[in-house]
Order: structure tokens, then C-alpha cells, then sequence
């Protein structure tokens, strides 16, 4: 039996939504794995699930390449408002994540406005392996810590040299449940130049959750302004650290394409 799913991206970071509102899939870590693998299956940076709830309009559920849960995508949350509003003509709409709950808004011309919620920056909530200040993490490059609902270090750089090493930065044993990593230039107060290693993923075209995170660090290290354009890979997100402390992000949804998948063909 073949089941449905929509390819979608934000700015290239790309996603494979499943529908669970109807019927519930069997999609274990295993499948996932699967079927987001870019060879073997259909390729995605995080494979996304809707279902019922009744805190909000959806239940969203993201997942990372290698299986694992990530509890905030600050990309796939403007997708997902995209698709309800494509639904049902309502352009606010509320987003039920393992990380909370998600207002989201789009716009005129279909930019998707999300409320990511507030930052945590105590080292518990990072969280890190132990305590130590989350503005200046003992690392190499002096990274900053904070969670966007998922963990987040950031290093202000002068060029992206460090890419390389995202992937055992994420696996730091400073970092208990991993990290994202990403490495910010900044071009002035307003304009920053960002790439992001995503845990469970790679580098990436682009990460929300990151810029989102990578702006809340810059204000902290008096680097930006609370309002910050974030030029990524994949192209531009505004990024905006409230005084009522929560960070809204404002960028494009893609549809990519529709297609099927036979379920029973990957491993469970
Ligand atoms: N693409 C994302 C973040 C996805 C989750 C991340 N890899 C994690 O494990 O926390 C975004 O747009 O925020």
C-alpha cells in the first residue's frame, strides 16, 4: 500500500512530512533512518510527522537522519504553518512541539512568521554536561550555548574554517544530548553570515533553530541588535529577540513536490 507525503523546504533545508492525522504510521527510528537517507531512500535533513491533538491545530513531531528526536526546527515549524494556512485559509495557526507550543503567522506573500518561544541559557537547559557559564563555553573558539528547544553552540568567526570539525564539536562530551553547531560571521550589528552543522544531520542549506539561537547569542555577547538579518546557505532569515523575550523568525516555506511511498519496503 502506498502512502502520501509532501517534500517541502525552507530555504533548502528540506523536509518529508508524513500525515498521521487520519491514520497513524509505523515509523520507527529504523524507517526513518531509512527513508531519509539520500541514497537508499527519499532524502530529507529531518523527516516531520503531523497528528491530532488537542492543544493545538497539529501535533509536529521532527526527526533527524539518524533516527533521533530533535525537539524544536525552526524550518519545518514554518512548512507545517504553511500547509495548515494552504488547508484552511487561516494564516495564524498553532503548532503543538515536543520543545512547546508554536504561534505562527503568514504573511502576505506567504512568508511564514514563527514564534520559536523564549531561550534558555542556564547550562541545565543547554543542556551541558556540567556547569559552566553558556556565554563563553570552554572550548577552542570560545563558543556560546543556548536552547532554542533543541541545543545550540555558537562561534563568532572571521571565515568558516571550523565547518570541518561540527561533527565532533556535536559529539563534545560537553554536550550531553549533542549539539548543534553553528559559526557566525558578523557583517555589522544587523547582518550576520551563518553556517550550521545540525546534529543528526550534517551542514545543512540552512537551520532556524540556529539562527534563531546564533542571533540570542550574538545580543548576549553585545555583538547585534535584537533584530538581525541572518544570511544562510540557503538564503535569508529575520531574525527577532522581543522584549517580551521571545524570538520570532521570519523566512519562506517551499513546496517541493507531492509523491507516494511504499512503507512496507523499509526497514521498521
Ligand atoms: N533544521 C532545523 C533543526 C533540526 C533539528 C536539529 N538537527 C536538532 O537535532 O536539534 C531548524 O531549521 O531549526
Amino acid at each position: 500500500m502506498l502512502t502520501s507525503f509532501r517534500k517541502m523546504h525552507g530555504l533548502g533545508n528540506d523536509f518529508v512530512i508524513f500525515d498521521e492525522r487520519a491514520n497513524s504510521l509505523a515509523l520507527t527510528p529504523v524507517r526513518i533512518a531509512a527513508l531519509a537517507h539520500r541514497r537508499r531512500g527519499i532524502g530529507c535533513d529531518q523527516l516531520v510527522t503531523l497528528s491530532l491533538t488537542r492543544e493545538a491545530d497539529v501535533l509536529v513531531r521532527f526527526f533527524n537522519p539518524d533516527g533521533s528526536e530533535a525537539g524544536a526546527c525552526g524550518n519545518a515549524s514554518r512548512c507545517v504553518a504553511s500547509l495548515l494556512w494552504h488547508e484552511n485559509g487561516k494564516r495564524h495557526s498553532t503548532l503543538q512541539t515536543k520543545a512547546g507550543l508554536l504561534s505562527a503567522y503568514v504573511g502576505e506573500y506567504g512568508e511564514v512568521t514563527v514564534d520559536m518561544g523564549q531561550p534558555r541559557e542556564q547550562w541545565q537547559d543547554v543542556p551541558l554536561a556540567a556547569e559552566h557559564d553558556t556565554l563563553h563555553l570552554p572550548l577552542p573558539g570560545d563558543p556560546a550555548a543556548v536552547s532554542m528547544g533543541n541545543p545550540h553552540a555558537t562561534f563568532f568567526v572571521e571565515d568558516f574554517s571550523l565547518l570541518d570539525q561540527g561533527h565532533s564539536l556535536e559529539h563534545d562530551p560537553l554536550f550531553p544530548e549533542r549539539a548543534n553547531i553553528g559559526f557566525a560571521r558578523m557583517e555589522s550589528r544587523t547582518k550576520m553570515r551563518l553556517k550550521v552543522h545540525e546534529r543528526g544531520t550534517g551542514v545543512t542549506e540552512a537551520c532556524g533553530s540556529g539562527a534563531c539561537a546564533a542571533v540570542v547569542n550574538a545580543v548576549r555577547r553585545g555583538l547585534a541588535e535584537r533584530t538581525c538579518q541572518v544570511e544562510l546557505d540557503g538564503g535569508v532569515l529575520r531574525i527577532e529577540w522581543g522584549s517580551n523575550n521571545h524570538v520570532l523568525m521570519t523566512g519562506p516555506a517551499t513546496v517541493a513536490f507531492e509523491g507516494t511511498v511504499d512503507l512496507a519496503a523499509y526497514p521498521s
